[in-house]
């Protein structure tokens, strides 16, 4: 039996005592011999003198020859550290009252038995190959002692290729078995993840994911991500910071948050789900370029994407797109990310009146941000202020601009200031959008249903401007991956069963509730 709790101490604000996990051997009848020192007080060397002390004043300690005999509990809990991170610690509770420490475990294990919240049983993929090859030592070192400790189960499956992970959720896991899924690995890792998930899901449903306008079904399991990447953005975005333990630590105590998710059409054909970043332009151009220097490990993206920033390419196309209601904020709000029911209700309840807007341009970037898209880079991310569940994405168009320009444009994501303060860049929060690259709008005058041949397009701009075209049109870089086509359909929706584990909050008002309870019981 394995009993856990979550009780509040408030020492300070930063303190929260969550109880983890209370193994059976830790309720046990400690012994410690005791000599008594020619001054007549106690003395134990496994406890110290002023530990003693500080027992034979507190507690009617029965003392028989040169033995003190008490009994012991050991609760475990979650102790705040530093820039959202978490770490496990102990505190033992010491009675000589064997009834009430029977009735404290009695207590705790009812208020555990009402937290349903928390996993039994996870499935774990882990990628050995992703960011700087160590997801099996961080699993292995880091995170499985803890699930112990916990005792949860968990079924691990190191990948043995690309896409197995989504492979096998897509066919042949047990899913009824699991009370949630847990990746080991980075972004791309992720994106398999829910792949898996919600393909299983729609099909288990019946629901045609090439129709863009179906209506997806929530996928029941929960997503924990332990960070083990190149970026890792998905998990710094809903957990605040890249930590295993941390990350394992929410997954133990249940936390969850729900995510939007997109899914992308190239007209009535499904390319892929997104949660994080959609990015056409710069962001596509470092994901395609980065792809042929893999062997060089995380130190391609810099690579890429200074050679990306000197290109300093751009493309001419049209975005039309849907805007969010007024209520549902701004991008430029200077409020942190937001996920509360109160958004999520919102995005149920919208109305789809609203009128769609087309702008046409040039850009060097067209980003769509479903999350602030925050690394330890980019603190504040690429949209600090975008909502994690509100069924919005928060479209940054960044146009045509001198490379100065779009230097300090860049440099505004590592820093406070208001990054969408530039003339050439403009950001909507919206519902849906699609793009279509200039030349795409030619081709549709002949025939939409082809795909763009790359060698029969020029140049989009020519003359002295100072600009690079190695192509006319760019790649899409959905989450990390790279889109067949430039012409896209992109709807957001909520998926309110689809939680990742681990989210910012602490759970204070449970705890109170749950430490007054065990007070009034004892
Ligand atoms: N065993 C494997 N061998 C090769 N590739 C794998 C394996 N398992 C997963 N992959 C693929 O590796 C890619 C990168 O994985 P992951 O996201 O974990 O690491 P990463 O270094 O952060 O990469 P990226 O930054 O490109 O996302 C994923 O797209 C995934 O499909």
């Amino acid at each position: 039996m394995c009993i856990s709790l979550i009780l509040q101490i408030s020492h300070d604000e930063q303190t929260v005592f969550q109880v983890i996990l209370l193994q059976p051997q830790h309720c046990s009848l400690t012994i410690y011999p005791l000599r008594r020192e020619p001054s007549q007080s106690w003395y134990s060397r496994a406890l110290g003198l002023k530990s003693v002390q500080q027992l034979l004043n507190v507690n009617p300690l029965i003392v028989s020859n040169s033995f003190v005999l008490f009994y012991a509990l050991t609760v475990c809990y979650v102790r705040r550290t530093r820039q959202h991170q978490w770490r496990c610690s102990e505190v033992t509770f010491r009675s000589a009252n064997q009834g009430l420490c029977e009735q404290w475990i009695t207590v705790i294990n009812e208020q555990l038995s009402l937290l349903t919240n928390r996993p039994k049983s996870l499935l774990v993929y882990i990628n050995p190959y992703g960011g700087k090859r160590r997801g099996k030592r961080i699993y292995e070192q880091k995170v499985a002692p803890l699930f112990r400790r916990a005792c949860i189960s968990a079924d691990v499956i190191v990948t043995e290729q690309a896409n197995h992970a989504r492979d096998h959720l897509k066919t042949e896991a047990n899913l009824e078995k699991y009370d949630g899924v847990v990746c080991v690995g980075g972004d791309g890792m992720f994106s398999e993840i829910i792949h898996g998930l919600i393909t299983r899901t729609q099909t288990d449903h019946q629901v045609d994911q090439n129709l863009s306008d179906a209506e997806l079904v929530p996928c029941s399991l929960r997503i924990g991500i332990i960070p083990a990447g190149s970026t890792d953005c998905i998990c710094f975005a809903t957990v605040g910071t890249n930590d295993p333990v941390t990350s394992a630590l929410h997954i133990i105590v249940g936390d969850s948050q729900p995510m939007d998710v997109c899914s992308v059409h190239h007209n009535q054909t499904f390319l892929r789900y997104s949660v994080s970043l959609l990015g056409y332009g710069f962001y596509g151009d470092i994901l395609t370029d980065s792809e042929r220097k893999r062997w060089l490990g995380p130190a391609r993206y810099d690579l890429s994407g200074a050679k990306t920033f000197l290109n300093h390419n751009y493309y001419e196309g049209t975005v039309s797109f849907l805007p969010a209601e007024d209520d549902m904020g701004n991008p430029r709000d200077k409020l942190q990310c937001r996920s509360g029911r109160k958004l999520q209700r919102k995005a149920r309840e919208r109305k789809e009146s609203l009128e769609a807007l087309a702008i046409r341009g040039k850009f060097i970037a067209i980003n769509a941000a479903s999350m602030s898209c925050a690394c330890p880079r980019s603190p504040k991310g690429l949209s600090p202020s975008a909502h994690l569940a509100d069924g919005t994405t928060d479209l940054i168009l960044v146009r045509k601009c001198s490379r100065l320009d779009f230097l300090r444009h860049l440099l505004r994501h590592t820093n406070k200031a208001d990054q969408f303060d530039h003339s050439f860049v403009e950001v909507h929060r919206v519902r849906k959008f699609r793009f279509q690259p200039r030349h795409y709008e030619l081709l549709s005058l002949e025939d939409l249903s082809e795909p763009p041949k790359k060698a029969s397009f020029r140049p989009i701009c020519s003359g002295p401007t100072g600009c690079n075209y190695g192509s006319a049109y760019s790649s899409w870089n959905c989450d990390g991956e790279i889109l067949p086509h430039a012409a896209i359909q992109v709807r957001y929706a909520t998926m309110t069963a689809m939680h990742t584990l681990g989210f910012l909050r602490s759970s204070s008002d449970f705890l109170h509730h749950t430490l007054k309870k065990i007070i009034s019981c004892t």
